[in-house]
């Protein structure tokens, strides 16, 4: 279970971090873990799945790359080992195809000349960007710092690298600069059944902050990103992560001070103007349609609820 520990801290100290990316790398770290297991497939397959599962448990796409991954069959460990290897490779490839594709469609909405706001670090939001940016249009982006783990840096260095003309500013700004801005577009870690948003922290005022300046708010989201569990009822756990990543020192240890740091927030549907997926841009409301057609859940009602590879493409 080494390179299983090894990989559930990585993803707990958020060295690998962000939806897209924390299930490629659980679908990778499972299929790797396979080729290694000698006895007990099944059960050793289980034990893994289930230390990675509990990492983090706000975004979804680690639950559906799990079990996609884990939804293998076969007679036998060996023919159980390969089927589980070729269902991580298609989920690999399903997070990569969908991404560019959701960067094409994305782009369309981007016009020429604008000035598009980001926050955090989205690889699906960062697609729609630069897509926008390849296509020659002349853009802008300003983007969140993403407090209090920053990953606004990432996308400013990594849009700047692109040749993209990035503002950095402050959480607290965005309402300040919103009359700047033609179009937000962020990504996200969940997609309930109702189209919420759950992503990160502070997204709900960005879009607050973008109805009342009656600016288009985006969300880019493979269908991967859906949650069949919300469908059977279930709310989303939202992550609260340590309060030394917010403050240190003697305000941290003051016996009337509580410092909270929760990583996500919800955006009600009725803030998105549209959900660009792999299979379309849709509005949030046919986020059930996603759940029930695309994400083939096989049982209504029920206990199990699996990806079906027939809808896959
Ligand atoms: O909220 C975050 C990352 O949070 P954290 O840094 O806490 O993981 C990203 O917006 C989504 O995960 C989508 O990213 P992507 O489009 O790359 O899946």
């Amino acid at each position: 279970m080494d390179l299983i520990d090894e990989a559930a801290r990585k993803i707990e100290s958020m060295e690998v971090r962000g939806a897209a990316r924390i299930a490629r790398f659980a679908a990778e770290t499972l299929r790797e873990y396979a080729k290694s297991v000698k006895t007990n497939f099944d059960e050793e397959m289980r034990r893994a799945s289930e230390r990675l599962m509990n990492t983090r448990p706000t975004a979804v796409s680690l639950f559906n790359a799990i079990n996609y991954v884990m939804s293998y069959s076969g007679e036998n460990d060996e023919e159980k080992r390969e089927s589980l290897i070729r269902r991580a490779e298609e989920f690999i490839e399903w997070v990569d195809t969908a991404r560019e594709k959701i960067g094409r469609t994305g782009a369309k909405r981007i016009v020429d000349g604008s000035t598009v706001m980001t926050h955090c670090n989205s690889s699906a939001a960062l697609s729609v960007i630069k897509h926008a940016f390849d296509e020659g249009k002349d853009i802008r982006v300003i983007a969140t710092e993403s407090r209090p783990r920053h990953q606004g840096y990432l996308t400013t260095k990594e849009l700047a690298d692109y040749g993209i003309d990035v503002t950095l500013i402050v959480d607290s700004a965005v309402r300040y600069f919103m009359k700047e801005v033609d179009v937000v577009v962020v990504g996200a870690d969940t997609i309930t059944v109702n189209g919420a948003l759950i992503n990160k922290i502070g997204t709900s005022q960005i879009a607050l902050a973008a109805k009342e300046a009656r600016v288009p708010f985006m969300v880019a989201a493979e269908t991967y990103k859906f949650s069949p569990k919300t469908l059977l009822g279930e709310l989303v756990v939202i992550e609260e992560r340590d309060a030394r990543e917010v403050i240190g020192g003697d305000l941290l240890e003051h016996p009337n001070v509580t410092v909270r740091n929760p990583a996500f927030d919800v955006t009600p549907r009725d803030y998105i103007d549209l959900i660009i997926t792999e299979i379309g841009a849709i509005p949030p409301e046919m986020a059930y349609i996603v759940i029930r057609d695309h994400l083939g859940y096989r049982e209504f009602g029920g206990e199990e609820i699996t990806l079906s590879p027939e809808h896959y493409d």
